[in-house]
């Protein structure tokens, strides 16, 4: 009996003592009692009378910012859609702009030294050893040959069982494109196919965890302290639970993965877990670097292929271009498939996926953490310690960046001289930029692009629900309720 009161106050002196601890921090951190319209407007939530998701109500309030720059105080919070302090963070002082430890708190159990996760030394030295490796060209026709081999093995099977049901069946685009894009993730980083597109197969475990993880962690990021998760992590209790079970079966499955590639040698070298055994031998780290790929090809992909369609339904115009284009320079055969070299000459297509990611980037915002005091290019102070947030979704509506006609899906902006031309990275962050530009951005254009090539050509994919979208929580912009289309095989006499 005198044990257990022992263990009960030691446990109530702990739990005390670290609840104390932790809101000493929130309070020095976080400014919780400033009582200005926007902190105001953000505590109550009385934005969403009449705003639909948090990112339009920022956007709102950037528009009508000078500077292209706001502050939430209460979440010590300054979100900006200025170019000019964007290239000043993400760039010219780099230095200064960590993921830090906050971002790193959140995603660590996730991610552990996974390249997403880490600063300093220790992401440099992913950085270069994945850059060469995806820089070669072995791997971007590895990547093409996965991408085209899933299109042709299951996306237009899908799309054309959907197509051939005479009772004008609904797919929801959101998720057959991320079950689509899990597969070419996994295949491309582990050699190994989920199968997840199957449609007779249930639903893979491992992609649930990853669902399950990419959620709970952005709960992570929006409580109003990390006090909340910390203490249910602590506890094992209500989400925190949920998390710590998830991240067990991705670990786990990408443990089995390492260890039976261990036992067979890499055989083709060609996937890139084969490439980086060959350079590094901690398994854990290994799994860690891996698990950060899966998580960044994923839904990043799917966002970004979910929106085109849903704005190539809306504007019928821009799809009739693309197509032109493609029987121009691939043929009009429908089934032909474009090769690396063909892809780089369909302007058209590249500028409408990248005018899509413009209104709907599939990463709204980035958020970093200023190592020292500092001043922005726009004049805004910035402390150390705060949350400095570039915005993409935001710069993607901003007049003062685009002109009048920001808000119109208009390919046709990125097009001079009828070629595709790029436009800076610091006014579209869209992969982010700087030095710790995007690493897939190559592979991930190439897989959207032969994606909506395959499916153009050969269906007519109309989205049914045309309400404004509404965006879960998430790390990566994600449909609630998903985008629903009807699909029909193309009238080839048209
Ligand atoms: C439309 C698709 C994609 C978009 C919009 C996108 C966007 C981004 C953004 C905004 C970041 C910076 C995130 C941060 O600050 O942590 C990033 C980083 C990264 N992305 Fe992507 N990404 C896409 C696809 C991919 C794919 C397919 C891969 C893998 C093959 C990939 C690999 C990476 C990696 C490894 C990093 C970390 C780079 C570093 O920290 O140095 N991405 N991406």
């Amino acid at each position: 009996m005198e044990l257990q009161v022992l263990i009960f106050f030691i446990f109530v002196t702990f739990t005390t003592t670290f609840l104390l601890f932790s809101l000493s921090l929130f309070i020095i951190h976080l400014n919780p009692c400033c009582n200005c319209d926007t902190c105001t407007t953000f505590i109550t939530r009385s934005w969403t009378t009449s705003f639909v998701n948090l990112s339009d109500w920022y956007t709102h309030l950037i528009r009508n910012s000078p500077t292209g720059t706001i502050h939430v105080h209460v979440l010590n919070n300054i979100i900006t859609a200025n170019p000019d302090n964007v290239e000043f963070m993400i760039k010219t002082n780099f230095e200064n702009y960590p993921k830090g430890k906050p971002f790193s708190d959140i995603l660590g159990d996730l991610l552990g030294r996974g390249i997403f996760n880490v600063d300093g030394r220790c992401w440099m030295f992913q950085r270069k050893l994945a850059s060469l490796e995806l820089g070669s060209l072995s791997i971007r026709s590895h990547a093409l040959n996965v991408v085209l081999k899933e299109i042709d093995s299951r996306l237009v099977p899908y799309f054309s069982a959907v197509a051939d049901n005479n009772n004008d069946a609904v797919l929801d685009l959101q998720d057959v494109f991320r079950r689509f894009s899990f597969d070419v993730i996994c295949k491309f980083s582990f050699g190994f196919d989920p199968g997840s597109l199957e449609p007779l197969l249930p639903v893979f475990e491992l992609e649930s965890a990853f669902d399950e993880c990419s959620r709970l962690c952005a709960e992570r990021a929006m409580a109003p302290s990390p006090l909340v998760w910390k203490i249910k992590r602590f506890f094992n209790v209500g989400s925190e639970k949920k998390l710590k079970s998830a991240i067990s079966i991705v670990k786990r499955t990408a443990d089995q993965v390492i260890k039976k590639r261990r036992e067979t040698g890499s055989d083709s070298g060609s996937d890139l877990l084969s490439r980086f055994m060959g350079s590094i031998s901690d398994d854990d780290y290994l799994r860690d670097i891996v698990i950060s790929f899966l998580l960044a090809g994923r839904d990043t992909v799917a966002s970004g292929l979910t929106c085109f369609f849903l704005l190539l339904s809306q504007n019928p115009k821009v799809l009739n271009k693309i197509r032109e284009e493609s029987d121009r320079v691939i043929g009009p055969t429908r089934e032909a498939v474009a090769g690396l070299g063909e892809l780089k000459h369909l302007h058209y297509l590249h500028a409408a996926l990248h005018e899509s990611m413009r209104l709907y980037p599939p990463v709204q915002f980035d958020s970093k953490f200023a190592k020292h005091d500092d001043v922005l290019p726009d004049g805004t102070f910035v402390k150390r310690g705060s949350r400095v947030t570039y915005h993409p979704y935001a710069m993607g509506r901003m007049e003062r960046i685009w002109g009048a006609d920001s808000l119109e899906f208009k390919p046709e902006r990125w097009i001079r001289d009828g070629e595709f031309k790029q436009e800076r990275a610091y006014k579209y962050p869209v992969y982010q930029g700087g030095v710790r530009v995007c690493l897939g951005k190559e592979m991930s254009l190439v897989e959207m692009a032969s994606v909506a090539l395959c499916l153009i050509r050969r269906f007519d994919v109309s989205v049914v629900n045309h309400s404004q979208l509404r965006f879960a929580p998430g790390l990566t912009a994600t449909v609630s309720g998903g985008v629903h289309a009807t699909v029909r095989r193309r009238d080839l006499s048209q």
